[in-house]
């Protein structure tokens, strides 16, 4: 097994259209998408309007009726379809494992089929259990039905990286699941994407889903064909007309919190200082600064302890052990809704954010959420308003 992922590769759609015998409306028209290669794109929209047939002709499951895909620049008509679905994983709503095969059996079918010698294919099957959060000790002998549906599905997420395909095909991949295992599961593929840099198209009917987990959204509408592709944050804040505005539905601003990450705001950037600075020293900082307070970290810039002008009095020397340990601290990485619910919880009215390596990187407050929040739709608004000038200066330049 190769050390380095393979990671992915564009995928084009060229006014790909897929007509249905006996069908009144094509399934899919005339579909023009640029999928980038290790993004995730998803595919969103209501039952019906052709995400799925779309997906399946990818892989070739669906021939097209006319126009081409070409996956890393190769058009796929030209690619042999069961070798072309050697090279794309596929995850299906409920895994759709085989009962009668373990574990180990049922991730080794691509690799199998690869003609992998034995050995090769025991270290893959392990490694990728351990890639998926499931003990290999435990899991690689057992039945899918002794699962959970969390687990199986991260069995169907482990077969379909068997062979170290450069794109992914995720239909409704967590469809089936309870919205805890659910959240799991998306934080998990956010996590192994963070590694693996696949170029993965994800078919769901879930907003929320959407924007959380998709670096581009295609909004699609019947018959078959994409009203917006931009952003999550762009899809928010701008949807392209009323279809896209009514399907993400109202509470835009909880959507908002949902999306934006901690690491994406301006964070308070309260005065910190290691346990050797000089205690006297700090106090005069501290005064300066105005506000009352300061943060100890260790040796990596790790928050420690609060410290007041109280803690300083009279102290000589390096500040030491001096303070109040900090309570908890949020990671960059977390939802604005995550932290603003953390925020409430919390003894303080700051609380330490933490980056990589759990060094500080600023702080949070309710304040802090609230401004970020309003300065983000105000800097829409703006964007906005000046759409609309663009529009009616050129309106009133037409003859
Ligand atoms: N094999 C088929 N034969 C005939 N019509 C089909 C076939 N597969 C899909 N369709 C039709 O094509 C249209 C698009 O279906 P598709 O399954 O791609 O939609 P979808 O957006 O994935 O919907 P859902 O969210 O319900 O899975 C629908 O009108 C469907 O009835």
């Amino acid at each position: 097994m190769a050390d380095q992922p393979t990671s992915g590769v564009p995928i084009e759609l060229r006014k790909v259209t897929k007509a249905f015998p006996g069908g009144r409306e094509p399934a899919v028209h005339e579909l023009d998408l640029d999928i980038p290669a290790g993004e995730i794109v998803v595919l969103l929209g209501p039952s019906g309007c052709g995400k799925t047939t779309t997906m399946r002709m990818i892989n070739r499951l669906i021939e097209p009726t006319s126009g081409d895909i070409l996956i890393g620049g190769q058009n796929s008509r030209g690619i042999d379809p069961d070798r072309l679905r050697r090279h794309i994983g596929y995850v299906i709503q409920q895994a759709g494992l085989f009962p009668h095969m373990t574990v180990a059996a049922n991730i080794a079918q691509v690799p199998k089929m690869l003609g992998w010698d034995k050995r090769r294919i025991a270290e893959r099957v392990d490694e990728l259990l351990e890639l998926v959060g499931l003990d290999p000790a435990t899991y690689r002998g057992t039945y899918p039905r002794r699962l959970s549906g969390g687990q199986q599905q991260r069995v169907g997420v482990a077969r379909a990286l068997a062979a170290d395909p450069p794109v992914l095909l995720m239909d409704e991949p967590f469809g089936a699941l309870d919205p805890i295992s659910r959240e799991r599961l998306q934080d998990e593929l956010l996590r192994l994407q963070d590694d693996l840099a696949k170029t993965i198209v994800f078919v769901t009917h879930d907003v929320d889903e959407a924007l959380k987990i998709g670096d581009h959204i295609a909004v699609m509408q019947r018959p078959g064909h994409v009203v917006q592709y931009a952003r999550p944050a762009e899809i928010l804040t701008s949807p392209a007309n009323d279809y896209v505005e009514q399907f993400l539905g109202a509470g835009s601003s909880m959507r908002l919190l949902r999306l934006t990450k901690v690491g994406d705001i301006e964070l308070d950037q309260v005065l910190y200082a290691s346990e050797d600075a000089d205690a006297q020293e700090l106090r005069a900082k501290i005064e300066d600064d105005g506000r009352g307070y300061a943060l100890i970290t260790d040796g990596m810039r790790r928050p420690l302890r609060w410290i007041g002008l109280d803690h300083l009095e009279g102290r000589e020397g390096p500040v030491g052990s001096a303070g109040d340990p900090i309570t908890g601290a949020l990671s960059h990485r977390m939802t604005l809704q995550d932290a603003l619910e953390e925020l409430l919880n919390a003894d303080t009215d700051n609380v330490p954010v933490v980056g990589r390596r759990q060094a500080y990187a600023g702080s949070l407050s309710l304040a802090t959420v609230q401004n970020a929040i309003a300065a983000i739709k105000a800097r829409e608004r703006e964007r906005r308003l000046r759409g609309v000038t663009a529009e009616s200066a050129a309106a009133q330049e037409a003859p």
